[in-house]
């Protein structure tokens, strides 16, 4: 393993938990330097979103046939449509030294950790269920059977956490944004775990 190379941050949380609003403030602070990992979805396209930029939106032929040249570091299918994570940009800008930042469902995570275990994998929860389901209704960007079926998978994701390194809580949008920055700052700093018994005696004293 190279020293030089990147950092893999791996977020994941609910369906409108804010993973999206806290990334985009993470990106506009400059003490915190990482490239978002754009993935490919079947999904409609939303009001307001750019193919390329939030989604490279996709057929679900060309998804498949993604998967079957080995195109995708991992992928899942989500409430009736296909992410995943294109590999070849993710390879690129790690050998660049560079931070990639995936924001990606538990299931495509758990495949990442088998790939890359190196990565940093941080899960990001609502402060309570009221308010998970009042953000995703008040985005206004899915009916109310979508809200319901994506209300019910938060409740399978939220008792996935415990496979993570570190659960963050978005209560507020800052606090959340300065608690992940603080892990990314600490995970750079920290010994390598490929020095495992090493690392157990820091932590034993
Ligand atoms: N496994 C996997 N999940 C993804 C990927 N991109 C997005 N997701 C997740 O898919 C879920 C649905 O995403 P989306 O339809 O954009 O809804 P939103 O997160 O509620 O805005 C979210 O949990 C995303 O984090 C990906 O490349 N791979
Ligand atoms: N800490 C917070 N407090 C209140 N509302 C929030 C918070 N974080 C995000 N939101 C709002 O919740 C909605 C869902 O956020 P979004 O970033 O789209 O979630 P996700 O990407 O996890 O699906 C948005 O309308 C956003 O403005």
């Amino acid at each position: 393993m190279s020293l030089e190379k990147g950092m893999l941050i791996v977020l994941s949380g609910p369906s409108g938990v804010g993973k999206g609003t806290v990334r985009k403030a993470m990106l506009q602070d400059s003490n915190i330097k990482f490239e978002y990992s754009v993935s490919m979805t079947t999904r409609n396209i939303r009001p307001g979103e750019k193919d390329g930029v939030d989604y490279f939106f996709s057929s679900k032929e060309s998804f498949e046939a993604e998967i079957a040249n080995g195109g995708m570091l991992e992928y899942a299918k989500y409430v009736d449509n296909y992410y995943g994570t294109p590999l070849r940009r993710v390879q690129e800008t790690l050998a660049n030294g560079t931070d990639v930042f995936l924001e990606i469902e538990v299931n495509g995570a758990m495949q990442v950790r088998e790939k890359m275990p190196d990565g940093v994998f941080i899960f990001l929860t609502p402060p309570d269920l009221a308010s998970l389901r009042s953000r995703i209704t008040g985005r206004g960007s899915e009916d109310q059977t979508t809200i319901d079926k994506r209300m019910e998978k938060a409740r399978q994701e939220i008792k996935m956490m415990s496979n993570y390194d570190y659960a963050v809580v978005n209560d507020e949008v800052s606090l959340a944004v300065k608690r992940i920055e603080q892990i990314i700052k600490s995970e750079h700093l920290r010994v390598p775990r490929v020095i495992g018994s090493y690392y157990k005696m820091i932590g034993d004293k």
